[in-house]
């Protein structure tokens, strides 16, 4: 059974007199990667939007390895999300205030309501391997590079099968912006992840073989 299958997406905003996505047929096998690119209002951020269940799709199909996202209340969508994917946001969505460890687990505290210990060992293991030396260095001081290599290492904490990244270098200097893609290639290969990742950044594309190619909400032959 293939990772991802998605069948007939026809996602359309009022006033947009086109389908800002229109795809027929994708599939992804499972551990397999895939670079989402394309130029301004292609189609990326919705296309990741409706693969991660962060929005409903009104017409189409999109399954996970048997989990039709579109028979799921909200709710068990969040929580299938949670389980299921780590995300990597353009402007890193980390939390002022906070240490970048307590960052790092936040999300499995939240999920589990009392932080298992296994994943207190595991966010420092991952906080080691992205190359933060301070775990208890507060978030809002740390540099942009290293912000987002907090949060790679949030993103796969609890291993999850999949890890979405929408623009993650794009708001960084080249040379963090490369140390950071490599990051995400590297890890999410060690941990048996699918990477599906929007982004125009060359070191991707080198690194990644699968390209969807977006135009105006179409794949691009
Ligand atoms: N909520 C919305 N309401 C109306 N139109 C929308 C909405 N969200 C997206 N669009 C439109 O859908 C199209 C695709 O937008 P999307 O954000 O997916 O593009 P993108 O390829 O991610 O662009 P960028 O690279 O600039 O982030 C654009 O024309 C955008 O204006």
């Amino acid at each position: 059974m293939p990772l991802l299958t998605i069948r007939d997406l026809d996602v359309r905003f009022p006033g947009l007199g086109r389908p800002a996505l229109f795809l027929p047929a994708l599939t992804l096998e499972a551990g397999q990667a895939l670079v989402v690119t394309g130029p301004s209002g292609s189609g990326k951020t919705t296309f990741l939007n409706r693969i991660t269940g962060l929005e409903a799709s009104a017409a189409g199909a999109i399954t996970w390895q048997g989990t039709d996202l579109g028979a799921l209340s909200e709710g068990a969508r969040d929580r299938w999300r949670a389980r299921t994917i780590g995300l990597v946001m353009q402007e890193f969505h980390l939390f002022p205030g906070l240490s970048a460890l307590e960052n790092v687990v936040l999300p499995q505290r939240l999920a589990h309501f009392r932080l298992p210990p296994a994943v207190l060992a595991e966010a420092e293991g991952l906080l080691a391997r992205v190359g933060i030396e301070r775990p208890d260095q507060r978030i809002e001081t740390l540099s942009r590079g290293q912000m987002q290599r907090v949060a790679v290492a949030r993103a796969l904490v609890g291993r999850p099968g999949v890890i979405v990244a929408d623009e993650p270098t794009a708001s960084l200097d080249d040379e963090a912006g490369t140390a950071v893609a490599d990051l995400l290639v590297n890890l999410a290969k060690d941990a048996g992840a699918s990477l599906i990742v929007a982004s125009h950044d060359p070191v991707f594309f080198a690194r990644i073989p699968r390209l969807l190619r977006l135009e105006a909400g179409r794949q691009r032959a």
